[in-house]
């Protein structure tokens, strides 16, 4: 492990030193689809304005768990889900909770850019009317705000009628970003947002997540290791469904508890 740090991976950024408050709160989650105990006893905090990155091998249950966070499980049929998310004083889990107004304020972007078949501009401004903003002003504004926060305005800002699929994958996925910004969440959820995208603009994706950690909380699921290590606040390991370890990125990568971490990040499985 302090082989990896010396050689392979700058801590550079992980500059938490005093936790801030807990947003989100996750309280023995358990996820299951059908009789598939996907993900087991999850005790998990989010802590706000930080990066917290999921990591662990193949189906071990990191995309079943981020998107229960704003519930996009509930559009498998076979996925059910118990015990406690916390947010602002409710229980996301509860059958009852707007998941409307939920994925507002917990927006999540994919692993392939997913934007709209319509124009760049239209990518940022269909949520808002949807979402019932009318004034053509505010539309424009808010349009330049969300591309310039993803550092794509000056890249698009005289073709803004062309179609977001004329984009590059990695533009496409700064849009996706962007159009999650229009909401003005408090919570952006990413599953593996880079691993579509080539090196060039991975980095420029990761340089983007953290100018937004300044504003938002910020959950990220990755493969990447190195990519936890340059960006993550906070690190969660999981293994088969369970939360294995979490703690700083710096302590975790550096000096982990368990040993199935230590051989995870050791490169002796997974
Ligand atoms: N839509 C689904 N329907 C049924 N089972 C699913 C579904 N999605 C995931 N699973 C199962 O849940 C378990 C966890 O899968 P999940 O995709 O959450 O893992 P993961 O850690 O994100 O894997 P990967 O890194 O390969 O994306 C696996 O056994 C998987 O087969």
């Amino acid at each position: 492990m302090i082989q990896m740090e010396k050689n392979i991976v700058s801590f550079s950024n992980n500059t938490v030193t005093k936790d801030l408050p807990v947003q989100i709160n996750a309280e023995d989650v358990n996820i299951y689809y059908g009789d598939n105990h996907a993900v087991k006893h999850v005790n998990l905090p989010i802590h706000e304005k930080s990066i917290t990155a999921l990591i662990g091998p193949s189906g071990c249950g990191k995309s079943t768990f981020i998107r229960t966070i704003n519930r996009m499980n509930d559009l498998i049929p076979a996925a059910r889900c118990e015990g406690t998310i916390s947010y602002k004083d409710v229980n996301i889990l509860n059958p009852k909770v707007d998941v409307v107004q939920l994925r507002k304020e917990i927006g999540m972007v994919f692993q392939q850019p997913n934007p709209f078949p319509k124009s760049i501009s239209e990518n940022i401004q269909l949520p808002l009317r949807f979402a019932g903003v009318r004034n053509k002003k505010t539309l424009k504004e808010v349009t330049e705000d969300c591309l310039q926060q993803v550092g794509l305005w000056d890249e698009v800002k005289d073709r803004l009628d062309r179609s977001a699929t004329s984009l590059s994958g990695g533009q496409q996925q700064r849009l996706c970003i962007a159009r999650a910004l229009a909401l003005k969440p408090d919570v952006i959820l990413l599953d593996e947002p880079t691993s579509a995208l080539d090196p060039v603009s991975s980095a420029k994706i990761e340089e983007l997540l953290l100018q937004l950690k300044n504003d938002y909380t910020i959950v990220i699921v990755t493969h990447n290791m190195q990519q936890a290590a340059r960006i993550a606040d906070y690190t969660a390991f999981f293994y088969q469904g369970e939360l294995i370890e979490f703690g700083k990125t710096r302590t975790l990568f550096t000096n982990p508890e368990k040993k199935s971490t230590s051989d995870y990040i050791s490169g002796r499985f997974g």
